[in-house]
């Protein structure tokens, strides 16, 4: 076992002092839940876990509920011998004054005065009493007031000292990188960092132990690497840092060398073992998974951190650096190199076969690549085909595509409603509105077209026309899911003001249209996050949509209704020969691809002629565009004419030849 512990904020290190780790094995130390100063903090420590736990919360931790009193109802004793107090409860409650802390003057004036002068006549609904005062704020007994309290507060966090058992067993080597500028922030930072180290070392140093060592020079590699294979914990804990290789470092000078293990008298075959606390704010934080990670702005996490790193078992902490190793040594700069070109490759696929385009304004503002192919949809163009075919499959979205997303009237207006009833009742076209909406509004707003299908909820009810049943998508009936999602949802509500929670029968979904519009899409991200992966284990997917977050079943998709739709038109002998879709965000995109990959269906006698269509000039699967629900209108209605204007079948005329005869 190597004899050596380090915690190092930033480039810090430090050694223990003994070979036993402290093996404290009381992580989650009760305090006692009246706290008196001084106290014997020895006894703190020894706090047996076994006193009813009731301040253990669902999680297994212990809630700390300290309460600070200027007098307590206590008898207060020090002990001649030992020179511990030892305190009785007061049964007469009489005031114990503990006089330690205050200078007789501070105690006089926070108490006498601001207390019994300004706060109780005020808590009693009075006005200040006293003659010498009268009526006027005395700042000078504020103050007095303010310090007593910081007075508490500082006592108060001193004693919350954590883990005193490594007293003396363990030492922060922090090595101070030399700073690369000279400005005064420099100077001011190095200040600091002195005096903390200086404070510390008053506090609980001794004439033989120095808890923290800084170095303040420039240490050459073969110095820091002694550090590093020295080292049991490397604490790399910046509030900001791009790619740190210190824990990278850390890592392989703790597998060691023959020729390191030799110098330290290691064994070659001995386990080896180390432990990273890394700040969840530095670029190589993810990929180290067996590093414990904190908030650095988070002190008594990083303290707690500290604490379970160098008290893990040693069988862990040899998991964590085998784990660590194999990620180090697979995953070396020529690795980097390599999947950095990669990725630079596939940016740049087709890049210069593409149009760059800038869409949106301000924050939306974006540069997207468009393919060259990728164009409006003209109506004489579609009108063609159209006309030419038989057997067609048109699928409409519903909001952001035949009603316009801003629309207060979510409902179809009447050009809508006719131009949909005239496709539809044309026997050679099968029409389904595909959208995210319920059943109910979705088959009440439509109800005048009757042959029209629905899929509703992203096809989780499809029906087929106005006249059928609604089916249910064939997924998993377990929706036990929206349990975890809805308190999670609830949240992003409250500290969002404007968003609101739609419950639907399969799914449940954030809106924050109505928020403002910057910190609504901020909140967005971080909900999509949050929910993706508390659902992780979840039947069900997480989607961003136009000022919205849903969370639906696993396996519903508009790609799913387009492929049940299609495949139901072959098998009934009525291959679609035209497919047209048209919708406006992501979750049309399932349907655009879906129908492309009709086209290469092998039980279609003629591959269909393909119109996937999406509203808006964006990156899409769809070959084309339109600008917005108005285009779409406009296109709809000329096939709603065409429809209407088909050429009849023309009567047979009969024609008699009469004989004259
Ligand atoms: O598939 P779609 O027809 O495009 O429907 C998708 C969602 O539509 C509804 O949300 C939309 O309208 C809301 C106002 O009614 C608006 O606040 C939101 O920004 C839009 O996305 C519906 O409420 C959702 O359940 C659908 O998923």
């Amino acid at each position: 076992m190597r004899k050596t512990a380090a915690l190092r904020p930033w480039d810090l290190f430090s050694n223990r002092r003994d070979t036993h780790i402290c093996e404290h094995s009381n992580q989650n130390r009760a305090l006692p839940r009246v706290m008196t100063v001084p106290g014997i903090i020895s006894d703190m420590d020894s706090c047996s876990s076994n006193d009813g736990d009731s301040d253990v919360n669902s999680s297994g931790c212990r809630e700390r509920k300290i309460i600070v009193a200027n007098m307590l109802p206590l008898h207060a004793k020090r002990d001649g011998e030992t020179s511990k107090w030892r305190f009785s409860w007061d049964e007469d409650a009489l005031l114990l004054h503990l006089k330690d802390g205050f200078s007789p003057e501070t105690e006089k004036k926070f108490y006498l005065g601001f207390c019994k002068q300004h706060l109780w006549p005020l808590f009693h609904y009075m006005l200040p009493m006293c003659p010498d005062h009268g009526d006027r704020f005395d700042r000078i007994l504020w103050q007095a007031y303010v310090s007593a309290n910081k007075i508490f507060a500082d006592k108060v966090m001193e004693l919350l000292q954590q883990h005193p058992g490594l007293q003396g067993k363990v030492v922060l080597v922090q090595i101070v990188n030399p700073a690369r500028g000279f400005g005064k922030d420099v100077q001011e930072a190095k200040e600091e960092t002195y005096m903390t180290a200086k404070k510390i070392n008053d506090v609980y140093g001794s004439p033989r132990y120095q808890p923290v060592i800084l170095i303040d020079r420039p240490v050459p590699r073969y110095e820091k690497s002694a550090y590093y294979a020295l080292a049991e914990c490397c604490i790399v804990n910046a509030v900001r840092d791009g790619m740190n290789l210190v824990p990278y470092k850390y890592i392989v000078c703790r597998q060691g060398t023959p020729g390191m293990d030799e110098a330290l008298g290691v064994k070659p075959d001995s386990p080896r073992t180390s432990m990273l606390v890394v700040s969840e704010f530095i670029g190589c934080s993810p990929s180290l998974s067996g590093a414990i990670r904190v908030n650095p702005w988070d002190i008594d996490a990083v303290a707690e951190a500290i604490n379970t790193a160098i008290t893990m078992p040693e069988s862990e902490k040899q998991l964590r650096h085998d784990k660590h190793y194999r990620y180090v040594s697979t995953h070396d700069v020529a690795y980097w190199a390599r999947s950095f070109t990669t990725d630079l490759d596939r940016a740049c696929q087709d890049h210069f076969s593409k149009r760059c385009w800038g869409i949106g304004f301000g924050l939306g503002f974006r540069v997207v690549s468009l393919s060259p192919s990728f164009r409006r949809l003209s109506t004489d163009h579609i009108l063609l085909a159209y006309k030419r075919t038989n057997r067609r499959a048109i699928f409409l979205d519903y909001d952001g595509t035949v009603v316009p997303k801003a629309s207060i009237i979510k409902s179809p207006s009447p050009e809508v409603i006719s131009i949909i009833k005239t496709l539809c009742d044309d026997p050679k076209n099968t029409v389904f509105i595909v959208s995210g909406r319920g059943r109910t509004s979705l088959s009440e707003w439509l109800a005048p077209c009757k042959k029209l299908g629905i899929a509703a909820e992203h096809g989780y009810f499809i029906r087929w026309s106005k006249d059928s049943e609604w089916e249910t998508c064939p997924v998993s009936a377990d929706l036990e899911w929206k349990k975890i999602v809805e308190p999670v949802m609830n949240l992003y509500r409250e500290a969002t003001d404007g968003s609101n929670i739609e419950a639907k029968e399969s799914a449940l979904v954030w809106h924050h249209q109505d928020a403002d519009p910057d910190f609504g899409s901020c909140q967005a991200k971080e909900l999509l996050d949050h929910l993706e992966s508390v659902l992780a284990n979840e039947p069900a997917v997480v989607n961003r949509g136009q000022h919205i977050v849903e969370v639906k079943p696993l396996g519903v998709s508009k790609g799913l209704v387009a492929e049940k739709v299609l495949s139901r038109m072959v098998n009934g002998g009525e291959p679609p020969d035209l497919v047209m879709c048209v919708g406006d965000d992501k979750s049309d995109e399932d349907m655009f691809q879906s129908i492309l990959t009709s086209v290469s269906n092998p039980s279609l006698p003629v591959a269909p002629e393909i119109f996937a269509c999406t509203v808006g000039r964006k990156p899409s699967k769809a070959k084309y565009y339109l600008d917005d629900t108005a285009d779409v209108l406009k296109l709809l209605k000329g096939l709603a004419t065409a429809t209407i204007s088909k050429p009849r079948c023309l009567p047979h005329i009969q024609v008699s030849f009469e004989s004259n005869g």
